[in-house]
């Protein structure tokens, strides 16, 4: 479309749609957003960032990534409404201000963009990637296990044909070793948020193990200040905790390499619903799941910029 002006924020879009969406975003808030490609995908798409700045220089950000895994299409669409609510609110918005007069925010909306061009075309519940590699016959590595925290370990496998497969190496895959290089170059990121459907649960590290991390006191009561604020905005309840304790161990996945990188307030979200529908949320849910997101999400920032 000419513009983001007759884009639809409670509809699903295709990939195409989306780089278009994101075109016409940086177009249109030219003062506030840019577009970074830091890489490509295994079949060679770009792999781009949105980056929220009202100024500064490599000042202490916040990065947010969705659709990591591509068939929880309700994540890129959550991500797409908050990067419009982001730069709608600043100037209006006291907390939101005062983050984005402090901090930068990067955003990747699809972190799998091989992975979600294939649940368009072929398989709508594809989770993984589309590498593939000489003498193995299945498809895809799960990007949320090819991290080098943990990597290999429980939660994890190393069958190619898995839907958890955590590939050869750490970081074998592009579209991780991209973020890893992105973040470890930036040397700024203070807060990691990676949001994935479905489950309804707001976590945090580890997954790797049931051992709690240092800061864990104050995670768990960011995690309740963040899911209270969920729940006041259409009454849905998100369970919250580390994500070995909450949900399962899992291995080499992104919040636990962000956390011992140094990035101490890292989060991963499940988004709705809590099965119902689960992947195939109706598109009637976007909004309103974007709208509660946004509340815990602007909650984290906010304690990010004040510690
Ligand atoms: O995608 C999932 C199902 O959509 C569940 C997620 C659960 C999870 C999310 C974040 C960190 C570790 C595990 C996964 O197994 O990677
Ligand atoms: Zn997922």
């Amino acid at each position: 479309e000419r513009s983001t002006s007759s884009f639809s924020y409670s509809s699903y879009h295709t990939l195409e749609e989306i780089y278009s969406w994101i075109d016409n975003f940086v177009t249109e808030h030219s003062d506030i957003v840019s577009k970074i490609q830091i890489g490509h995908s295994f079949e060679n798409r770009s792999i781009l960032v949105l980056k929220f700045s009202t100024g500064g220089s490599q000042r202490r950000a916040i990065w947010i990534d969705t659709g990591i895994h591509s068939r929880e299409w309700i994540t890129h669409a959550t991500g797409i409404w908050t990067a419009k609510k982001i730069v709608s609110e600043y100037g209006k918005d006291r907390i939101l201000t005062n983050i984005l007069n402090a901090m930068d925010i990067f955003m990747e909306i699809v972190t799998n963009p091989d992975g979600f061009a294939f649940t368009h075309s072929m398989n709508r519940l594809w989770r993984k990637n589309k590498s593939t590699r000489p003498g193995i016959f299945c498809i895809g590595v799960d990007l949320n296990r090819n991290w080098k925290s943990g990597f290999g370990g429980n939660g994890s496998n190393n069958n190619p044909c898995s839907e958890t497969y955590h590939g050869p190496c750490p970081q074998s895959e592009s579209e991780v070793a991209a973020i890893v290089d992105f973040i470890t170059a930036h040397g700024n990121i203070k807060a990691l948020i990676s949001i994935h459907s479905y489950s309804q649960m707001l976590m945090y590290p580890y997954g790797r193990s049931l051992e709690p991390v240092s800061n864990q006191k104050e995670l768990y009561n960011l995690a309740k200040d963040a899911v209270q604020a969920m729940y006041g905005v259409h009454g849905i309840e998100y369970i919250y905790g580390s994500i070995s304790t909450t949900l399962y161990v899992a291995s080499g996945i992104t919040v636990d390499w962000a956390y011992d990188s140094g990035i101490k307030y890292s989060f991963s979200f499940e988004l709705r619903d809590t099965g119902r529908y689960g992947f195939l949320l109706p598109a009637s849910q976007i909004v309103p799941t974007a709208q509660e997101t946004w509340m815990a999400i602007r909650t984290i920032m906010e304690h990010t910029q004040n510690h």
